[in-house]
């Protein structure tokens, strides 16, 4: 294991090299307010964080990661386009595997920059990938982009899309929602009564909920049943995108293919085939390169594009080495009324420092 010394020496020199790309270097607070911030990470995150109170500043946390401070910072004074770098520990808290490192170090790189999407895209991925030079890596690389648009055009009720959209995060819990709004699922005979209106009235209340919210609940369900099944046809297409992977240009020929029958998703598959051409006036090689559809789905739930990640082929056992991906709703949601389109990543120099150890 480096120590800690060693991993801040290369922490600074990884971060050096994105300043001398024009990078402005910036240090956000280790303790950023938790009540404002948390839920922009969702489910994941949200359950590792290290919350604590203080009496003034109300809820705070270790900050779990870089994105949201500096998307918060740069929303509220950053001139645009703007590129920034940081280095420093994340803090998260690890629950099953005691050996994980619940804090470690990160140096990043985020672009906010409306021009060229594509190129930003490109221009994270090669950076990242450069430093990585001296491993052997993997890289992968997906877009939930396309995911998103695919959920969005669903012919189905609102209430499902925004299901479906909230379990992107959940891939199993993402295909029994749709096993079960595709008809897939019998309804149990319980659920069968409740809907029919077989509910016990005088049943003591138990639990957290307030009878508003049960009855609330039970007319959405109620709602629900009446929805339409969403044709086994869309489900099947769902399937064969969260399938996908393959090379990068196999992967587009697929998409392609998709679309045909998905039209939705036509803007967002010409996305990636925009980035494919960025990727390779960068010098990515292009045609080696991993696009999976399903990529990035247990990650940060703040991606909404390019989503991508590197690791080590000799130690699979080793946490990524780098990811990263585009966030643009988030610069919306921390906008107040502004928004600008991001996209950044972050390497681990631990991993790095523990691999060339290993080498
Ligand atoms: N903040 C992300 C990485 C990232 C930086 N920029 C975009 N993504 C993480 O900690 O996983």
């Amino acid at each position: 294991m480096p120590t800690r010394a060693e991993t801040n020496a290369k922490a600074a020199q990884l971060r050096a090299g994105f300043e001398a790309q024009g990078a402005q270097a910036v240090e956000p607070p280790i303790l950023q307010p938790a009540d404002t911030l948390l839920d922009l990470y969702g489910e994941d995150i949200r359950a590792r964080a290290y919350v604590t109170s203080d009496a003034l500043r109300g809820e705070q946390m270790l900050r779990p990661d870089f994105t949201v401070p500096v998307v918060q910072m740069h929303m509220a004074i950053g001139a645009e386009p703007a590129r920034y770098t940081y280095a420093g520990e994340v803090f998260r808290r690890q629950e099953n595997d005691p050996a994980r490192a619940n804090e470690y170090v990160q140096v990043g790189y985020e672009v906010f920059e409306r021009a060229d999407p594509a190129a930003s895209d490109a221009e994270v991925f090669a950076l990242i990938a450069n430093a990585l030079e001296p491993y052997r890596v993997r890289a992968v690389t997906g877009d939930i982009g396309v995911l998103m648009a695919v959920v969005e055009g669903l012919d189905t009720s609102d209430m499902r899309k925004k299901a479906l959209m909230r379990h992107i995060w959940r891939p199993r819990r993402f295909r029994a929602l749709l096993e079960r709004f595709s008809g897939g699922v019998p309804v149990s005979p319980t659920r069968e009564a409740l809907l029919a209106g077989d509910v016990d009235a005088g049943a003591p209340l138990v639990g957290a909920r307030r009878q508003h919210e049960i009855d609330h609940r039970i007319a959405a369900l109620r709602e629900d049943a009446k929805t339409p099944p969403i044709s086994q046809k869309d489900v099947d297409l769902i399937e064969a995108l969260l399938d996908i992977s393959a090379s990068l240009p196999d992967a587009i020929e697929q998409l392609h293919d998709l679309s045909v029958d998905l039209p939705v998703i036509i803007p967002a598959v010409a996305g990636v085939v925009a980035r494919k051409d960025a990727l390779k006036s960068r010098g990515v090689d292009v045609d080696k390169l991993a696009f999976e559809g399903s990529y990035g789905r247990t990650s940060m739930e703040y991606y909404d594009g390019f989503v991508f990640g590197f690791r080590s082929v000799d130690r699979p056992d080793l946490p990524p080495l780098a990811t990263g991906g585009r966030y643009d709703a988030l610069t919306r949601r921390l906008g107040q009324g502004r928004e600008i389109p991001a996209v950044g990543g972050v390497m681990r120099p631990g991993v790095m420092l523990e691999l060339e150890s290993s080498q």
